[in-house]
């Protein structure tokens, strides 16, 4: 259905995308800011700064996001940029996205504006059709064409349809809270900070599963409140990528929560450069808890750890004796 794509953001998921997609569409663009990165993408077929050893497949070219961008050809364009990035990126290129298909990839939330990446998209572009795409995918194993599981977040039918034919690759639930969709994925690195962290104290397998649990009702108590999609639990964007990225040290998030407890990154934490999205969205989240007046300790945990205000052990013990205190 659809023949040409273009995606923001020569990283990791942006690589991983336009090589799975590409196998759907006649052409896809991957626009990058790194010169070395577009060249050999378009020299070498290989993108060398992330997967040096993937032949990528010829029907993806590489152009930098500072030239002619001719974006306007293409049917639907994949931002796969860190969502610190979105409001800009899109700005500069908004008169080249009336008519095109906008789907999100970024798991993060605008501070102060509390925005999520579509929220933002909608604003600087004005064009209604957003999707968000979210789910357990590590781009390494996406790239090389191994299975995955992913939400779509539209309440677009049409655009259902089109993003089925379009991510073929994967195996796909729906959800019609495009938002939701979006916060699952928000959340979910902010829990796997924490479990990084936790998991720093505390080693056994009992600890770890209470501890998962306990972030995982936590994660539920603020979908329940914000989400109009209330099988939103059971989807790849909630279940499946909050303990893909809670579990696995593959992962960013979990291994800052990590590094962070074993004193390996000083606190408190300044930004590496590396792609840390829970990192930037944990104070927003805490601020989007209190204004629904819901109860998160182990957000706030995070907050308070990565900002220098407690250290990991003395805010587990406090968990610890304020879960206690329920009773
Ligand atoms: N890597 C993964 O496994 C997954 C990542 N994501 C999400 O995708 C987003 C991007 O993450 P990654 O690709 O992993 O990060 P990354 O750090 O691997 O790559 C980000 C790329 O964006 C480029 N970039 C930054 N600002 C740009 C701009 N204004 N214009 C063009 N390019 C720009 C950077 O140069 C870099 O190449 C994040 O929100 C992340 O949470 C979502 C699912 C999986
Ligand atoms: O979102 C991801 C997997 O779904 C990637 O997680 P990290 O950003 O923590 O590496």
């Amino acid at each position: 259905m659809i023949s040409k794509v273009g995606v923001i953001g020569a990283g990791s998921m942006g690589t991983a995308l336009a090589q799975s997609i590409s196998t759907r569409v006649e052409e896809v663009i991957l626009y990058g800011r790194r010169r070395e990165v577009v060249d050999s993408v378009n020299n070498l077929r290989c993108n060398k700064n992330y997967f040096p050893s993937l032949h990528l497949n010829p029907n993806i070219r590489a152009k930098l996001t500072s030239d002619s961008l001719d974006l306007a050809d293409c049917e639907a364009i994949i931002i796969t940029i860190p969502s610190s990035e979105v409001r800009s990126a899109v700005n500069t290129i908004r008169d080249e996205l009336s008519d095109t298909i906008l789907i999100t990839v970024a798991k993060g939330l605008e501070y102060p504006s509390l925005k999520t990446m579509s929220d933002v998209i909608l604003e600087e572009s004005k064009n209604p059709n957003i999707v968000s795409f979210s789910g357990p995918n590590f781009a390494d194993e996406i790239v090389y064409g191994h299975l995955a599981g992913a939400t779509i977040g539209t309440d677009n039918s049409s655009l259902r349809e089109i993003m089925s034919d379009l991510f073929r690759e994967f195996i796909l639930d729906f959800s019609d809270d495009v938002r939701a969709v979006e916060l699952c994925g928000v959340l979910k690195n902010v829990y796997a900070i924490g479990t990084g962290m936790w998991d720093s104290v505390y080693s056994n397998y009992n600890e770890h599963y209470m501890f998962l649990n306990m972030c995982y009702k936590e994660m539920c108590t603020f979908l329940r409140e914000i989400s109009r999609d209330k099988d939103i639990f059971t989807k790849f964007c909630c279940f499946g990528d909050f303990n893909l990225t809670a579990n696995v040290d593959k992962s960013r998030n979990r291994t800052l929560g990590l590094m962070i407890g074993k004193n390996i990154i000083k606190t408190p934490y300044l930004d590496s450069g590396v792609t840390f999205e829970g990192s930037k969205s944990v104070k927003g989240i805490v601020e989007l808890a209190d204004r629904h007046n819901i109860d998160m300790p182990i957000a706030k945990f995070v907050y308070d750890v990565l900002s220098g205000n407690n250290n990991v052990r003395k805010t587990a013990d406090f968990l610890v004796k304020y879960e206690s205190s329920k009773r």
